[in-house]
């Protein structure tokens, strides 16, 4: 997959590109949702021997507009790009989303990002909007389009009645509900993070943990034990997740959780390895044990509804 990354104003023109179908959003979490757009994109553009495209935004324009702090990504910039890679795409535009470009009139971000780009099909969902103050919607894109492209929209695709977006994906993963935010996202919600050193007492009590360190800008699941698998090193372990404070040993809460796996099956040392943990269910809310025994069979017992939990799905 080519990627262009470009900031307004740009100096492309339509000689510089191949015809092409396009896909527009931002894309956060490429969900199911998502994924009907982007297919959509691919499906039309093999029909009519064209390039497919996808065109997101970086950072959020709800961030850059300072309407929100902080998003709580469902992915970082790098895990969406090579999530709309393994769909398949031959390019994906990364337009730096800020103040100026959010100023363009609807017909001007028609004209600059789409015409110029020789884009001849946009596919976007029902409720995409462009433009200054998102006033171009699916209904204005035949005007502006110029009659230069055709357009398909992507009609709402819901769960229950509900719409799959990654608002509600992450306010599911604040919850803690793995097993929702998995139907939601096609696959399991997976951080990815390097192994950092914890306080090494894991291993004293039979339960050896990689403690992971996950970039800020990313949604961390409820605290609480998980049934996980860990992937390193393109292998992939089934463990148990820890997502929290560990109130049994620490008076003080830290500003952020730590998240630690106890790999099944796994002794190797992988301090500074880049690993992902994918989350598939819940088990319980983290506890204050009164005795390090009292934890110690928790955690036994955890294991155990893990494998079991592995067992049948
Ligand atoms: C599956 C699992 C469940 C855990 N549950 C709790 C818990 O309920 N309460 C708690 O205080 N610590 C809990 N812990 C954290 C342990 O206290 C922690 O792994 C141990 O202190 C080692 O920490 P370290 O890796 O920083 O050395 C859990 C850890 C695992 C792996
Ligand atoms: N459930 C859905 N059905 C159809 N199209 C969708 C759906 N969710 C998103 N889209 C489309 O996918 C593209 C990207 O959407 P966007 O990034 O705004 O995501 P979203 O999931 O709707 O997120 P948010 O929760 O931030 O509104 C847009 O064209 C949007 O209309």
């Amino acid at each position: 997959m080519k990627i262009i990354k470009l900031s307004h104003p740009h100096h492309f023109t339509r000689d510089d590109f191949d015809e092409m179908t396009l896909a527009l959003g931002y894309f956060d979490g490429v969900h199911k949702g998502h994924q009907r757009v982007i297919l959509k994109a691919k499906e039309i553009a093999s029909a009519n021997g064209m390039k497919s495209a996808v065109m997101t935004f970086h950072p959020h324009p709800l961030v850059v507009l300072r309407k929100q702090k902080q998003l709580d990504s469902l992915t970082t910039l790098s895990e969406k790009i090579k999530l709309i890679e393994e769909l398949g795409i031959d390019i994906l535009f990364i337009v730096e989303f800020t103040n100026e470009f959010a100023s363009l009139l609807p017909q001007q971000f028609v004209d600059d990002y789409i015409i110029s780009f020789n884009v001849k099909h946009v596919v976007a969902g029902f409720d995409f909007t462009y433009g200054h103050l998102g006033k171009g919607t699916m209904e204005t894109l035949p005007f502006h389009s110029r009659k230069e492209f055709l357009h398909t929209t992507v009609e709402k695709q819901t769960d229950d009645d509900k719409k799959i977006s990654s608002s509600l994906i992450r306010n599911v993963i604040k919850t803690g509900e793995m097993e929702y935010a998995h139907k939601l996202l096609g696959r399991p919600y997976t951080v990815n993070g390097v192994v950092i050193h914890g306080d090494k007492r894991g291993r004293t009590i039979g339960f050896p943990t990689a403690n992971i360190d996950v970039d800020d800008s990313i949604l961390v699941p409820e605290t609480g034990v998980y049934a996980v698998t860990f992937s390193l090193n393109e292998k992939e372990y089934k463990g148990v997740c820890n997502i929290g404070y560990k109130p049994t040993f620490e008076q003080e809460q830290k500003p952020k959780p730590s998240i630690e796996v106890n790999i099944f099956e796994f002794n190797d040392e992988i301090y500074g390895e880049k690993a992902s943990i994918s989350f598939y269910k819940r088990l319980r809310s983290e506890q204050k044990f009164s005795s390090i025994e009292a934890l110690i069979n928790q955690i036994t017992k955890d294991k155990e509804e893990a494998l079991k939990y592995f067992e049948k799905n």
